[in-house]
């Protein structure tokens, strides 16, 4: 491949605008243009910013490499979450997906119309969620399209054949989408789907690997929906950081102080607890969590915040459950440690002193997890997420479920919570899955070295858009 063929091709990254999703295209953008890659990231303005700003595991300075373009839509609401609603979906964020599905395809034509007109080859790399990114690369002669898978590959086996020899030779259990995600959501997919119906797409890149994953993915290759498409397995997308947990460029000043204090603790000796960016405990359930914190004796780490906003620069940064850490921080000072704002989940998964993950199963979560080698705590709470801790506890044998997704409505108490800590940190039971996950994640280390799955996935998806 000469510098030539490389400058000829501009990669536009399409992300959906929400962390779980925005993260992952940045993750990819920036391994694309470590590549030499020309690579340009187009969202709207706040999630540009909200990327940006999130970035983790990369040195900051790599963002010079990428160009990113303001997709301006109109305005939209942005409510705080609701914590007491009757369904855990964050239905909130409703109305910026309706507005960015409308009103980012215009902005995203007129990038897309300038850059073909620059360079030999277009290639667009949009989130599975935007297909209409898809169908206005296939208004271009020079540009082809790739979608990102953001969610496991094994979902898409669950969503098309629930009933799949695979999972029943597994007993896993995949729920109907509607059971899980809001019937507006649902909705907006089937419609998204049905719009773009017929949108040329060359190939899908997933954020899984063939250790996790191959025996899914063989199958979703067969069905007819994939046929002719060409599938890269070239996760994880986050950079696996080492047991001290310094990112790339760290800058010692700046380093959280919960990673100063994981520093100080025994090695494997510390929980980590956090519900993701589309999540919120009521507060009797916060309650009954924290109980089993401190009633298991254990160290921690409990990442305490709701939901993000659909515009996460319009939030207070108040955290509404104030009144009750004062006294909580008092009683497990030492033990544990409380974060309502951000948390830089991979370094602290990635350190030493870390054993452990509480976990809503989101997939960047389960995958940060065990590309650093720990198990997870399963407890799920919408979306995809049931399906990941079937994966994980019953498939990958790398978790234990604190409560199956069918009692979302309840609250689960401490007891409950606490007997399933106190599994994963002491008992021989939980060694061994604390086992597994360490080879799992050696197994994954191994997919991105040289000669590893998914590094030849990712040469051989860069080799074929600079053809
Ligand atoms: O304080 C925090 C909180 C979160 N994160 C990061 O935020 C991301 C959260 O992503 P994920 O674990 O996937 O959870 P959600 O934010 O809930 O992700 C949504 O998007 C995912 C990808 O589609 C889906 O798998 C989930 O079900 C869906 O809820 C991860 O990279 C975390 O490392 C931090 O770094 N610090």
């Amino acid at each position: 491949m000469t510098v030539d063929t490389v400058n000829s091709v501009a990669v536009v990254a399409v992300p959906f605008p929400a962390q779980g999703h925005l993260n992952q295209l940045l993750h990819l953008s920036l391994l694309l243009s470590s590549r030499g890659l020309a690579v340009h990231y187009a969202a709207p303005p706040p999630h540009v910013r909200q990327a940006r700003e999130r970035l983790h595991g990369w040195d900051p300075k790599a963002l010079v490499s990428v160009e990113f373009h303001d997709l301006d839509v109109s305005s939209y609401d942005s409510p705080a979450p609701d914590p007491a609603a009757p369904s855990p979906f964050p239905n909130h964020l409703m109305p910026m997906f309706e507005t960015f599905a409308a009103a980012a395809r215009a902005p995203l034509a007129s990038l897309l119309g300038r850059l073909s007109a620059t360079y030999r080859r277009v290639v667009v790399v949009f989130d599975r969620l935007n297909a209409f990114a898809a169908t206005e690369a296939g208004r271009l002669a020079n540009a082809e399209a790739f979608g990102l898978q953001c969610v496991a590959m094994s979902y898409n086996v669950g969503w098309l054949d629930p009933g799949h020899r695979l999972l029943r030779d597994y007993g896993l259990q995949f729920l109907p989408p509607d059971a899980c995600m809001s019937k507006e959501f649902v909705d907006f997919i089937f419609q998204m789907e049905q719009d773009e119906q017929g949108a040329p797409i060359a190939g899908v890149v997933m954020n899984t690997c063939r250790v996790l994953e191959g025996e899914f993915i063989d199958v979703v290759a067969e069905q007819p929906q994939f046929k002719g498409q060409m599938l890269f397995g070239v996760g994880p997308l986050n950079p696996l950081l080492d047991a001290d947990a310094r990112a790339p460029g760290h800058d010692a000043r700046k380093r959280h102080e919960c990673l100063e204090w994981l520093d100080e603790q025994p090695a494997a000796s510390v929980l980590y607890v956090s519900f993701g960016t589309t999540s919120c405990l009521r507060a009797e359930q916060v309650a009954e969590l924290a109980a089993a914190l401190k009633g298991s004796r254990q160290r921690f780490i409990w990442v305490l915040r709701d939901a993000d906003r659909a515009d996460i620069f319009a939030e207070s940064g108040e955290s509404r459950h104030a009144k009750f850490l004062s006294e909580f921080t008092k009683e497990t000072e030492g033990t544990g440690l409380v974060i309502t704002g951000w948390a830089p989940q991979l370094e602290i998964l990635a350190h030493g002193a870390t054993a452990a993950f509480m976990s809503h199963c989101g997939w960047n979560s389960t995958i940060e997890s065990l590309s650093h080698g720990k198990p997870v705590l399963a407890w799920p709470m919408h979306s995809d997420q049931p399906w990941d801790s079937e994966l994980l506890c019953k498939y990958l044998k790398a978790g234990l479920l604190v409560r199956p997704w069918e009692k979302h409505g309840e609250t689960i108490s401490a007891e409950a919570i606490q007997k399933v800590i106190e599994e994963a940190m002491v008992s021989d039971n939980g060694m061994a899955v604390r086992k597994r996950a360490e080879e799992l994640g050696e197994a994954l280390r191994a997919s991105v070295a040289e000669g590893g799955s998914s590094r030849k996935d990712l040469d051989d998806f860069v080799a074929y858009i600079t053809r």
